[in-house]
C-alpha cells in the first residue's frame, strides 16, 4: 500500500496587487485588490514505503509548497493528501512521529547552545525514553561522523557539520519519512557528498521513505531512482531519470577527439571545414581538438558515419547529455509540452 497519497492537490495563494505612485498607494490603504497564484494545480502521485523521490523544478515551482502541503504546515486549496495513513494538516501527534521535514535553510538547533542540548530537548517533545535516546544518539553519531561535535555550541560548528547536527535532530524520533527541503544548500562538495552518502544509508537501513528536493543534480543522481518534475505548479513527469532524457532529449551527445587543434584548422585556412562542423549536428562546444555535438537520436548512426568518414578523428563517444543540461533546456524553453 502506498505510503503518500496525492491526489489533484492544489495550493493557491491571495496575492494583494498594488497600483504604482502615491495615489496607488492610497487606494492599496484602503481597499486591497488581489490576484491568485496557484503555486501548486492538480498534482497526483503515489509514494511507496522505502522509495527515494527527488522532486526537480526551477525556482518558484511550487516544490516547497508540496512538501509544506504533505507535511501539514500548510492546508490544501483544493485535493486529496494521505501520509502514513493520516491527514497531514490535522498534525496529529501519531502523525508527526512518523514523519520529519529538514529545510536546508532553516535551522532547529539553539545557536548558542552545544548541539546535544537541542537534541535532549527533542527527545524530551518526542517523548523518546533515556536509554532509546542514547542508543539512537550513539549510532546516529556514529553514521553522521559527528563524534566530537556534539557537546560545542552550535555557532562553532561548520556549516557542514551543522547540516549534520540539523539532520541527527530530524531523525531521533525515527521517522519513517523523510521529507528533505534542499539538505545541501551552501555546503562544499565533501560535505554535500557526506549527507548523500548518509540518507542512502538511512535509506536502507531502516527501510525509510525519502522526498527530497535539491538543486544539486548530484544529489537527485546519486540518490533518487525515481523523478518528479515540478513547472509553474503543475506534475509534467513521473518516471525514471532515464525515462527523463528519453523524454526530453531526443538528442545524443557526441564528442569528438580530432587530429588537430580547432586553431590550427584555422590557421590551415580550413574555415570552410569549420563551418562544415554545423552540418553534423548543433555545436554544444569547441575546446582545443575537441568538439561537442548534440545530435538528434534518429540521425545518429548516420552522422556518425559521416564524422568518421569526412574528418581525421582521434576517439569519438556517444554519451547522453549531462541531465542538468536537458532540464535547463526544457525550462529555458518555457514549454513542456
Ligand atoms: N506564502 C506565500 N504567499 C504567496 N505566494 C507564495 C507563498 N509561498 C510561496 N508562494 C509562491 O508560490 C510559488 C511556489 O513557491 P515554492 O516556494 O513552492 O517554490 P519552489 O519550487 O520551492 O522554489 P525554490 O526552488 O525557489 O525554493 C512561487 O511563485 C512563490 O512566490
Amino acid at each position: 500500500m502506498s505510503i503518500i497519497t496525492v491526489e489533484g492537490l492544489s495550493k493557491l495563494y491571495p496575492i494583494a496587487v498594488k497600483e504604482a505612485g502615491f495615489a496607488g498607494t492610497l487606494k492599496h490603504f484602503w481597499k486591497r485588490t488581489y490576484r491568485t497564484v496557484a503555486a501548486v494545480r492538480d498534482v497526483s502521485f503515489q509514494i511507496e514505503p522505502g522509495e527515494v523521490v527527488g522532486f526537480l523544478g526551477p525556482n518558484g515551482a511550487g516544490k516547497t509548497t508540496t512538501l509544506k502541503m504533505l507535511t501539514g504546515l500548510i492546508h490544501p486549496s483544493a485535493g486529496k493528501v494521505r501520509v502514513a495513513d493520516h491527514i497531514p494538516f490535522r498534525r496529529e501527534s501519531k502523525f508527526l512521529q512518523k514523519i520529519t521535514l529538514v529545510m536546508g535553510q532553516k535551522q532547529q538547533l539553539l545557536w548558542d547552545l552545544p548541539a546535544l542540548d537541542s537534541l535532549k530537548i527533542n527527545a524530551a517533545v518526542y517523548g523518546i525514553p533515556d536509554k532509546i535516546f542514547a542508543y539512537r544518539l550513539a549510532e546516529l553519531t556514529e553514521m553522521l561522523k559527528l563524534e566530537d561535535k556534539l557537546s560545542q555550541p552550535v555557532r562553532k560548528l561548520s556549516l557542514g557539520e551543522r547540516m549534520k547536527a540539523e539532520l541527527l535532530a530530524a531523525l531521533l524520533h525515527q521517522p519513517q519519512i523523510l521529507f528533505m527541503d534542499e539538505p545541501t544548500l551552501g555546503l562544499d562538495i565533501n560535505a554535500q557528498v557526506a549527507v548523500r552518502d548518509f540518507l542512502q544509508q538511512y535509506n536502507q537501513q531502516y527501510g525509510a521513505t525519502i522526498i527530497l528536493t535539491s538543486h544539486y543534480m548530484a544529489d537527485i543522481t546519486a540518490l533518487c531512482r525515481r523523478v518528479l518534475l515540478i513547472y509553474e505548479g503543475g506534475l509534467i513527469y513521473d518516471g525514471s531519470l532515464e525515462g527523463l532524457l528519453e523524454k526530453f532529449a531526443p538528442y545524443r551527445e557526441v564528442r569528438v577527439e580530432l587530429a588537430q587543434s580547432i586553431p590550427e584548422l584555422v590557421a590551415a585556412q580550413s574555415s570552410a571545414l569549420l563551418s562544415g562542423l554545423q552540418t553534423y549536428g548543433e555545436l554544444a562546444s569547441v575546446d582545443g581538438q575537441s568538439v561537442r555535438f548534440l545530435v538528434r537520436r534518429e540521425e545518429l548512426t548516420k552522422t556518425v558515419s559521416r564524422i568518421l568518414a569526412e574528418l581525421e578523428v582521434i576517439d569519438l563517444t556517444v554519451t547522453d547529455p549531462p541531465i542538468e543540461e536537458v532540464i535547463g533546456r526544457v525550462f529555458r524553453a518555457g514549454s513542456v509540452s
